[in-house]
């Protein structure tokens, strides 16, 4: 491939490059020459081009998976005094092991470029793709008259202390004269957005379920308002049901074809949530014929999810993304990137009941969901004015739990000397305990170990042994392999014991003490119990009840309040709504770090013969009301009324994939003058400010 056009008076360069260094791309351009590519991928090449940008020349580089432009300066020269343009002097030396660009140089990561579109007019390069003229490389038609290319992109807004998780959109208009050249970027660019990635899917079709009941009632006009504009911009064909009854998404993700669909997105609050977790869980395990009362295990759905909150609480969109902004979360499912999620499973005795995504809550929590339902009118106040109810009535439920602490991961000292971006802050097993965010490297270290048992799977298929965990609901049990992928199978797996267990190529983790498990019983009277698979922040809660759970380790946080006074619980709600409170500092207050928790009533621990009939059923169907003042409370499971008194909740690693990054720490701007380093991945500053 061969490329050499004059444009804009400069010169225009189709380089393959093979270094890191920016520089040695600057002596490249130089030369001015044009090369011939060789058989390099297209993220090898290099394009550099002059383009102009607000009428401003631009000297614009496509490098991997960046996008460079900087300004032209103009430059006199003395013997002619005409004024001729150059790109700006040399970059600054970068420290050792950064890729540096110029002072004056804007950066954007392929991860954050929403579309790219080319067109005769400035309008019409703007103007959002239609999806059914992009064809099936995704590659919209690009006529060579096109002069103009946009690039809409999102950018993190980092100024805010309290708010640095929001996104916005951000629109490039390049113009080049010469339509070959433009062409030629449309091509490079949309090639990039749309590569193979196993952490990022470009989504083409889209499920999308809105519930217009939860919050406020503004699901429907939310997602008109803030949420369609976004996708069309990204070219997404999205197919939306808006829902008439509770539990209707469940029953249409247990039977209807979702084969034409990329992912699934639901507009809604905590219950929409998990609602399209239960429908996804339960339909992959009818699709693999396994008992869905009494489950070897749980297979992951294949389709990835996206949550844009539109409920009262939105703890899940919030622990997720670090806020409940709407549009970000919209930008989330545009951009891609997933992660693992944890989801837990919630069974009795005799059968699994459902699948929690957030908390599921004995005790206050539960009192609370039980009866704002009857409040609905009220909108989000209810849960204040139910909650108010609740305290007052709570006098302690009496409960005995059975759980198996899960051992602290210790980062070897090699490991402690790594420095640490402050979005990688949460290193494995500290005596403080660490906080999830984008990058988290409990998460990834979960997810490797998950990839090490999947090759295991093969390598060592006769040292596998069944978890023995004899009162458990759940058991492990041998995968009927015939008709499983080797993923699902692998996940049949019983975690690897330490001497068995090959860490990941790379990693320098070590593991403490696994083998030396054991049960723990505790017994009490409890203001409230829960059981935390995440956060659970929300914007009244910005650390959410469970400041340290991570969104997929595979552990749970059980939390237990022990009944103490009314002034300590009003001291625990007040922890847990500021930023710098920490519940773990209250006496009266014990977290545990687990994978699985079983909790009995005193009675049904003593072998008392009672039963209760139990129940999984939507808050609108709950007898409401009755538990504050009784001997038992029921469970608050994702906002749904949970009222069986034998329960086992257990975590299982990253079971649903979903549109995230995880919520990132506040780090301060750098000040202006100073050379922005090449982003270490997309979710790090931009620090770019032009907007068209
Ligand atoms: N059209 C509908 N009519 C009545 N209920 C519905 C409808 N659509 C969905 N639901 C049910 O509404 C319940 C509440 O929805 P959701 O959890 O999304 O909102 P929320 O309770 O206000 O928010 P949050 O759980 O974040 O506090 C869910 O259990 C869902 O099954």
């Amino acid at each position: 491939m061969t490329q050499s056009k004059q444009s804009l008076g400069g010169s225009s360069t189709y380089a393959p490059c093979s270094s890191n260094n920016y520089g040695t791309c600057s002596s490249a351009r130089a030369t001015a020459t044009a090369t011939a590519a060789g058989d390099l991928s297209p993220s090898h090449d290099i394009l550099l081009n002059n383009f102009q940008l607000k009428k401003k020349s631009y000297r614009v580089l496509l490098h991997g998976q960046q996008l460079v432009w900087e300004r032209m300066q103009k430059v006199k020269q003395s013997k002619s005094s005409q004024e001729t343009k150059a790109p700006l002097p040399e970059d600054p030396p970068s420290p050792e092991g950064q890729r540096g660009y110029g002072p004056k140089s804007h950066i954007l990561h392929v991860d954050d470029v929403i579309s790219v579109r080319a067109g005769d007019t400035k309008i019409a390069s703007i103007q959002p793709p239609n999806p059914q003229a992009i064809n099936a490389q995704g590659e919209a038609d690009t006529r060579p008259t096109s002069q103009y290319l946009t690039i809409n992109y999102a950018l993190r807004l980092t100024k805010s202390q309290t708010d640095c998780n929001r996104w916005e959109l951000r629109r490039l208009t390049f113009f080049n004269a010469d339509p070959y050249i433009v062409r030629q970027w449309d091509q490079e660019l949309q090639a990039r957005l749309h590569q193979p990635s196993s952490t990022r899917l470009r989504v083409r079709r889209l499920l999308v379920f809105i519930n217009p009941y939860g919050g406020r009632k503004a699901g429907s006009q939310t997602y008109e308002r803030h949420v369609r504009p976004i996708f069309q911009l990204a070219g997404i064909d999205a197919t939306c049901i808006t829902t008439q009854r509770a539990n209707q998404v469940r029953d249409i993700l247990l039977s209807h074809d979702l084969s034409c669909y990329d992912a699934v997105c639901c507009v809604g609050g905590d219950g929409t949530v998990a609602e399209v977790i239960n429908g996804l869980l339960f339909r992959r395990m009818r699709e693999l014929g396994i008992d869905e009362q009494r489950p070897s295990y749980i297979p992951r759905p294949e389709i990835p999810v996206g949550v844009i909150p539109a409920g009262s609480t939105d703890t899940i969109a919030y622990s997720m993304h670090g806020t409940a902004d709407v549009r970000t979360a919209a930008i989330h499912v545009i951009l891609g990137q997933h992660r693992g999620l944890d989801v837990c499973s919630v069974s009795n005795s005799q059968s699994l009941l459902r699948f929690c995504a957030s908390v599921l809550s004995y005790g206050y929590l539960g009192d609370v969901a039980a009866q704002s339902e009857n409040y609905r009118w009220m909108g989000p106040k209810r849960y204040e004015y139910s909650g108010v109810k609740a305290f007052i009535n709570n006098r302690g439920y009496d409960a005995e739990l059975r759980l198996l602490e899960e051992p602290d991961l210790q980062p070897t000292p090699l490991e402690e000397n790594l420095p640490q971006s402050p979005d990688s802050v949460c290193s494995l097993g500290e005596s403080v305990p660490s906080i999830c965010y984008a990058n988290c490297q409990r998460c990834s270290f979960a997810s490797s170990m998950q990839e090490q048992q999947r090759s295991s799977l093969f390598v060592h298929a006769e040292d596998a042994e069944v978890e023995n965990t004899s009162s458990a609901t759940l058991e492990e049990a041998d995968p009927e392999e015939s008709h499983l992928t080797p993923s699902e199978a692998a996940l049949l797996r019983p975690r690897p014991r330490p001497d068995k267990l090959q860490l990941p190529v790379g990693s320098v983790h070590s593991m403490k003490s696994l083998a030396s498990e054991q049960w723990k019983v505790i017994k009490g009277n409890f203001f409230m119990i829960c059981g935390a698979n995440i956060t659970c922040a929300c914007a009244r809660s910005p650390n959410g009840i469970s400041r340290y759970s991570h969104l997929g380790d595979g552990c749970l946080d059980l939390i237990l309040v022990k009944k103490t006074s009314l002034l300590n619980n009003v001291r625990f709600l007040l922890n847990t709504a500021g930023r710098s409170g920490d519940i773990r500092n209250l006496p009266f207050v014990d977290v545990y770090r687990t994978r699985k928790f079983q909790f009995r009533t005193f009675a049904a621990a003593n072998g008392d013969d009672y039963s209760i009939a139990g129940s999984c059923q939507p808050i609108a169907q709950a007898e409401v009301g009755s538990s504050s003042s009784s001997e038992y409370s029921s469970w608050n499971c994702d906002g749904e009324v949970v009222t069986d008194l034998d329960i086992t909740m257990r975590s299982h690693c990253q079971l649903i994939e979903v549109f995230m990054r995880g919520p990132h720490s506040y780090s301060k701007p750098l000040k202006s003058g100073t050379a922005p380093s090449t982003p270490a991945s997309s979710s790090d500053n931009v620090y770019c400010c032009c907007k068209d």
